[in-house]
């Protein structure tokens, strides 16, 4: 589903145009009503209207993970927190980075510590998984319990899209049948592994993309 429609490259975004929200909808509805969705996963939602129209179909959305896509590396905003909260209530798995989960819960989240409180307070009946950038480290609450997942840092300046590649992830393991828990360790598998794959490219001028495909190279 084409939400927004944003010109950007490695050092920046230099316009968004928004996709009405009849449109979304319309889009939705093509896929939902001709195919067996398994999952699915939202990231830039661009504004409330368009998160009222995904909310409103959140009952035939199975899987849903909600990456609650605030601004860009590179500093551009792209969405407001209120184009995340009508969704807060019905992702099966939420994954903010430190900021987007500082900003939704309106405090500082920079911490160990505070990314675990964080977790926790966001989590409702669904998983939350604050993540940790480069430090690699990130907190998984679910059922109630925090598990702190540490992976391998990888040294590159290439993560463009790191979040929004691990959403995915998770997703489409949920798809697959996997528990949260399990989904959660695959995508970070998956992540790291492509992050490493692209350690040493040189595309652009800013921070390039992983090596999505990298097992099929
Ligand atoms: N340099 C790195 N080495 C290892 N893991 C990383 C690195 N950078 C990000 N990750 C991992 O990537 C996943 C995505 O987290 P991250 O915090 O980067 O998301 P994000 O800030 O929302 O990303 P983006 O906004 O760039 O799409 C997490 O599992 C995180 O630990
Ligand atoms: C359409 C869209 N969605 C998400 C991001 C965040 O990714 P990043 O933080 O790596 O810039 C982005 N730049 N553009």
């Amino acid at each position: 589903m084409i939400t927004a429609v944003t010109a950007q490259n490695t050092r920046g975004v230099t316009a968004v145009h928004h996709v009405p929200p009849d449109v979304v909808a319309a889009q939705l509805d093509a896929v939902l009503d001709d195919l067996p969705v398994a999952g699915v996963k939202v990231g830039m939602v661009g504004s409330p209207a368009v998160a009222e129209v995904i909310a409103a179909r959140a009952h035939r959305l199975p899987g849903l993970v909600v990456d609650p896509v605030l601004v860009a590396t590179s500093g551009s905003r792209l969405s407001g927190v209120a184009s995340v909260r009508p969704l807060l209530a019905y992702a099966m798995v939420l994954t903010p980075n430190r900021d987007e989960a500082g900003a939704l819960l309106g405090r500082r989240v920079t911490t160990a510590e505070e990314m675990a409180r964080a977790a926790a307070d966001l989590a409702g009946p669904g998983s939350v998984v604050v993540t940790g950038s480069e430090a690699a480290t990130d907190v998984l609450c679910h059922d109630g319990a925090v598990t702190f997942l540490r992976g391998e840092p990888v040294a590159t300046r290439n993560n463009h899209g790191s979040g929004c590649t691990f959403a995915a992830a998770v997703a489409t393991r949920l798809a697959h049948g996997d528990a949260v828990p399990d989904a959660v360790r695959r995508a970070k598998e998956y992540v790291t592994h492509a992050l490493d794959g692209a350690r040493d490219w040189q595309l652009g001028g800013g921070p390039g993309p992983l090596h999505h495909f990298r097992r099929y190279a």
